[in-house]
């Protein structure tokens, strides 16, 4: 019988979920080990009291009351930021915008609108966690440094869509995907299954037949050096995508609030942003902007400006998704929602820019809808069958302490 106090075991069990890792393992045997050794009466206490505490704590839990709703949020900000960054970004480059450092700036100087995530639910007295407890330092330095790794990122796809055409670099990218696959099994152990193969190669396949649908596309008097230029930034933008959402599912192996996932990203696009300030600085980046705004930009300064403003708010929400997905399910679903997005803003580019689509594009854009949802459908039975069997198995709570993750999604 348990002889701790419930209050103290309250916030030993708060302690524990909030550092997993205090103990310098990162594998799950040894917190088990951990638990069982350093708290001994508090095992059994827990076996009674754990399954509430933890579904109330870890929300990437399945079974978290707000899992659901907040996987559907991520995604609707994943698509809609996706879909519209896309069409903002080819917007600016269409009427005359042509700074790479602005279009680099622009995708991660949103950082303020994380804010909202972070203070919101203290306001609206969803949570009793003050923003920033138990931020330690360590997650401050990786967040730094994984922000200066996709603030190059942001610069490299700057590059390749300054030098590239639209389906060339929706080729190049959707690369990343497999990347992502190989990555992600090799830094969380991410299981390749039928339903993930499957899917990646789906979607890998309807971006070449995109790609090769509209190679005609290439644009008139672009340069072997530029190709060549564009080309490699891209290839390099994928890679560096596809080391970033594994890095990210590794680290948030030891987060389970959402609200801590925003800080990160806070800092995150903070580090990324100077990187683009500094560039914006040396390479006059700012009055690039303001000589854009003023006589370049061929529909006036207030579109310009307007331009700029939604373009800096939909990456915002692009990025908030995508953090927002790998968080709650893991690296290579929020890769393949990204990826399997490429094609689907070919769709947005027919809508809104009338561009031509013919069969191939209809072809391509079939696959990888039916990637997409064979792999959701896959995701969604799993997640049926996995809530079926905890529901059965009475000696599952004293392991549910443990951050399950859903490393086979
Ligand atoms: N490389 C890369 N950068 C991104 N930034 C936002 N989405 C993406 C993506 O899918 N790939």
């Amino acid at each position: 019988m348990a002889t701790t106090s419930p209050s103290t075991t309250a916030a030993l069990h708060h302690q524990f979920l909030a550092s997993p890792h205090q103990n310098g393992t990162s594998d799950v045997e040894s917190e088990i080990v951990f638990v069982e050794e350093t708290l001994p009466n508090l095992t059994s206490f827990m076996e009674n009291n754990n399954k509430e505490e933890h579904n109330a704590e870890d929300q990437k839990s399945t079974t978290n009351k707000r899992y659901l709703p907040l996987l559907v949020l991520n995604y609707v900000l994943l698509f809609v930021g996706s879909l519209s960054a896309s069409l903002l970004s080819k917007y600016y480059f269409i009427h005359k915008g042509s700074s790479k450092w602005v279009s680099t700036w622009v995708q991660s100087a949103g950082f303020p609108l994380l804010l909202f995530p972070i203070f919101l639910p203290v306001l609206l007295k969803y949570t009793k966690r003050k923003p920033f407890t138990g931020f330690g330092q360590k997650l401050f330095w990786f967040s730094v440094l994984v922000g200066l790794m996709l603030g190059f990122n942001n610069l490299l796809i700057s590059w390749g869509v300054a030098y590239l055409p639209v389906s060339t670099s929706a080729l190049l990218l959707s690369s990343q995907l497999v990347f992502t696959l190989i990555l992600s099994s090799i830094i969380v152990k991410q299981k390749i299954t039928f339903s993930n193969l499957n899917c990646v190669i789906l979607i890998t396949i309807s971006s070449i037949i995109l790609a090769l649908d509209s190679s005609h596309e290439k644009p008139q008097g672009l340069t072997d050096r530029e190709y060549f230029i564009g080309f490699s930034c891209t290839i390099g933008a994928g890679l560096l995508f596809s080391l970033y959402l594994p890095v990210m599912e590794k680290i948030y192996q030891s987060v389970n609030c959402y609200q801590m996932v925003m800080e990160m990203q806070l800092i995150m696009e903070i580090a990324a942003t100077v990187l683009a300030t500094v560039g914006m600085a040396c390479d006059q980046g700012f009055s690039d902007m303001k000589k854009e705004a003023e006589r370049g930009f061929d529909k006036g300064t207030t579109v310009y400006w307007l331009t700029i403003l939604s373009t800096v708010v939909t990456w915002q929400c692009c990025f908030m998704g995508t953090a927002g997905m790998v968080f709650l399910t893991s690296s290579l679903t929020g890769g393949i929602c990204s990826t399997a997005l490429l094609s689907i803003n070919v769709l947005g580019g027919v809508a809104v820019y009338k561009d031509p689509i013919g069969g191939f594009k209809a072809v391509s854009t079939v696959l990888c809808i039916w990637g997409f949802c064979s792999y959701v459908f896959g995701m969604y039975i799993k997640m049926k069958r996995k809530k079926v069997g905890r529901k059965n198995s009475s000696s599952a709570s004293s392991t549910e302490l443990i951050p399950r993750r859903n490393s086979d999604m």
